[in-house]
């Protein structure tokens, strides 16, 4: 059997008494677009941060590509080839679209400078859909455009796996529809996704299969139509703020 790109493997975080990820264990082939769910609170970000090596498991391992990363500092596991977005953009304001792309470029997987780093940077602004905007501050720029450049500059490192942490929150229908083709397109162009999202419809069009978090545990792993229509999934939404 060929060794999963990334695998989650019995994986624990416990902030004191709360334990936010519960021993949870899923894999993730090459090339998927996988979905991760769950109400609010259900430790969606948390598995993302130890994934992104934010933070360290209390147990457990994370594997890429068969090497542990579990508990390595962030900016190795960002040189090993895993990049993310945030759920509140973080984005360098004072500086041009096109250098922080550049520092996406530099610090992480590729490692690229100079002229190389730039060229790349143009390229997945136009990628993004910000053609003709790459010198403008970031500042000066539109919440979706910032979340553009977040994904170009993620892109630019040229990771095994991109953590997407809802990046299609808080966009209106119209930037929703373009967001999500951007995705789409992503994917299609064989990058590994773990995209966690509250927007069910993205979830149900754009991933074939989906992870289901509810207080910690893992309580759904499959096909998403059929996950989405699991008694449990719909009891653990139930009362929830599901804004899908
Ligand atoms: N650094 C931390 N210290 C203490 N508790 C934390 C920390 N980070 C997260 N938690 C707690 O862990 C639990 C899971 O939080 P997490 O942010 O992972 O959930 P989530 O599924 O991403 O939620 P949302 O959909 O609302 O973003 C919550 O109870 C949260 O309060």
């Amino acid at each position: 059997m060929s060794v999963p790109l990334l695998a989650i493997d019995r994986v624990r975080k416990a902030f004191g008494g709360l334990v936010a990820v519960n021993d949870v264990s899923f894999e993730v082939a090459q090339g998927e677009l996988l979905g991760l769910i769950g109400p609010n609170g259900s430790g969606k970000t948390t598995m993302l941060n130890l994934i992104s090596g934010a933070l360290s498991p209390t147990s457990g391992n994370i594997l890429l590509s068969g090497q542990p990363i579990a508990g390595l500092a962030a900016h190795k596991i960002a040189r090993i080839g895993v990049a993310r977005t945030f759920q509140l953009v973080r984005v360098l304001p004072s500086m041009s679209a096109v250098e922080n792309v550049v520092a996406g470029a530099v610090f992480g997987h590729n490692r690229l400078w100079g002229g190389e780093a730039l060229t790349l940077a143009r390229e997945l602004l136009a990628r993004v859909g910000l053609k003709g905007r790459e010198e403008i501050p970031v500042a000066a720029m539109t919440y979706i455009d910032q979340k553009r450049i977040e994904l170009a500059r993620a892109l630019a490192s040229n990771p095994h796996v991109l953590l997407l942490d809802e990046w299609l929150a808080g966009l209106n229908p119209s930037e929703l529809r373009i967001g999500m083709e951007l995705i789409r397109e992503i994917s299609a162009q064989g990058r590994t996704i773990i995209m966690v999202e509250h927007v069910m419809d993205a979830i149900r069009s754009l991933c074939q299969r989906c992870v289901v978090m509810n207080s910690g545990t893992k309580i759904a792993d499959g096909i998403s139509a059929s996950v989405l229509a699991d008694p449990e999934v719909v009891r653990a939404y139930l009362g929830d703020d599901d804004d899908a």
